[in-house]
């Protein structure tokens, strides 16, 4: 069944005249990542590569198109996590990077720490070469109108926060039977500065074990957090529990707990792979054999041939 890629671009309610676009950029960055994956590369790569294209997509609230914090201004989560050593990087608050999924995997191939924070990643960044990127140009119109419309009085912030779709990531077993994965983000519409969400807090934002599987997800950080949403799924996986079921029972308990709506990819050492949420949407993709399946609403599932352009 290997190898297999798994993406998503986010749990929310995206806007009808946004949906193409998203459906269109997770398509798109599967088969980016899967050629990695046919050609032989690793899960790292792969999920790296998917994940730095939804990035640099600004449709996507991560890198250029994040929503923007309370003061007008992008600050950035990402992590990754690899199954074979249990290693993971990750990086919070960034601020003019262009693609933190990267900087995320260059803390963990080059420190020997987890996480590094805002001013620190970004000395990292420049230490290890990563151009630093003017703020503006992660900033879209969209992200802009947005963060306007949520600070007038009579916003409705639950609102305001569903015109969106969220975070990107990644899941992905290869041939080599070694597990991945990656999610990055630009968080939640006007947080406070210096708030850090779920995603590079490994457990929350992803999870990767050969032994078990791998989780990205997406959704409220807080709720997330508070249940660790990835490794809770892989704890009932553990359990005996499939891809699916795992996913489900997983987001269940995080809305019956603490009412935290999310989705998340998630997949298996045999390359069994799900795509689940609880929220009214999520644009989520996946490649295996010659396959493409992708959806956006609850129940779609529609698949074609990997080589056949979307
Ligand atoms: N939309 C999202 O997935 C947001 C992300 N989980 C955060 O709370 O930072």
């Amino acid at each position: 069944m290997l190898p297999v890629l798994v993406v998503h671009g986010g749990a929310g309610h995206i806007p009808k005249e946004r949906s193409e676009k998203s459906t269109a950029g997770v398509c798109s960055a599967v088969r980016a990542g899967y050629a990695i994956l046919q050609g032989g590369g690793s899960s790292m790569d792969a999920v790296v590569e998917a994940v730095s294209q939804l990035e640099n997509n600004p449709s996507f609230n991560a890198g250029c198109g994040s929503v923007l914090n309370v003061k007008g201004e992008v600050e950035m989560d990402a992590i990754v996590m690899d199954g074979k050593t249990l290693g993971s990087g990750a990086v919070s608050a960034v601020r003019s990077i262009a693609n933190p999924v990267q900087l995320a995997r260059l803390v963990m191939d080059k420190t020997s720490h987890a996480c590094l924070t805002a001013e620190g990643a970004t000395q990292f960044a420049s230490a290890m070469g990563v151009p630093t990127v003017p703020q503006e140009s992660l900033i879209t119109e969209y992200s802009r109108m947005r963060w306007k419309k949520n600070l007038a009085p009579d916003a409705n912030p639950v609102e305001c926060q569903m015109g969106k779709m969220g975070t990107v990531g990644a899941v992905a077993v290869d041939s080599d039977g070694n597990i991945a994965c990656a999610t990055s983000t630009g968080g939640m519409l006007n947080k406070m500065e210096g708030r850090v969400g779920d995603t590079p807090c490994i457990g929350c934002g992803g999870y990767a074990d050969n032994k078990i599987g791998a989780v990205s997800t997406t959704g409220h950080g807080e709720a997330i957090m508070k249940v660790t949403l990835a490794r809770v799924i892989l704890f009932h996986m553990e359990q005996g529990q499939s891809v699916e079921a795992a996913s489900d029972l997983g987001l269940a308990y995080m809305k019956s707990r603490v009412d935290g709506l999310g989705g998340v990819v998630t997949v298996d050492p045999q390359g069994h792979w799900a795509a689940r949420f609880s929220s009214l949407q999520m644009s989520w993709g996946a490649a295996q054999k010659d396959t493409l399946h992708y959806g956006l609403y609850t129940g779609e599932h529609f698949t074609q041939r990997i080589d056949v352009p979307h």
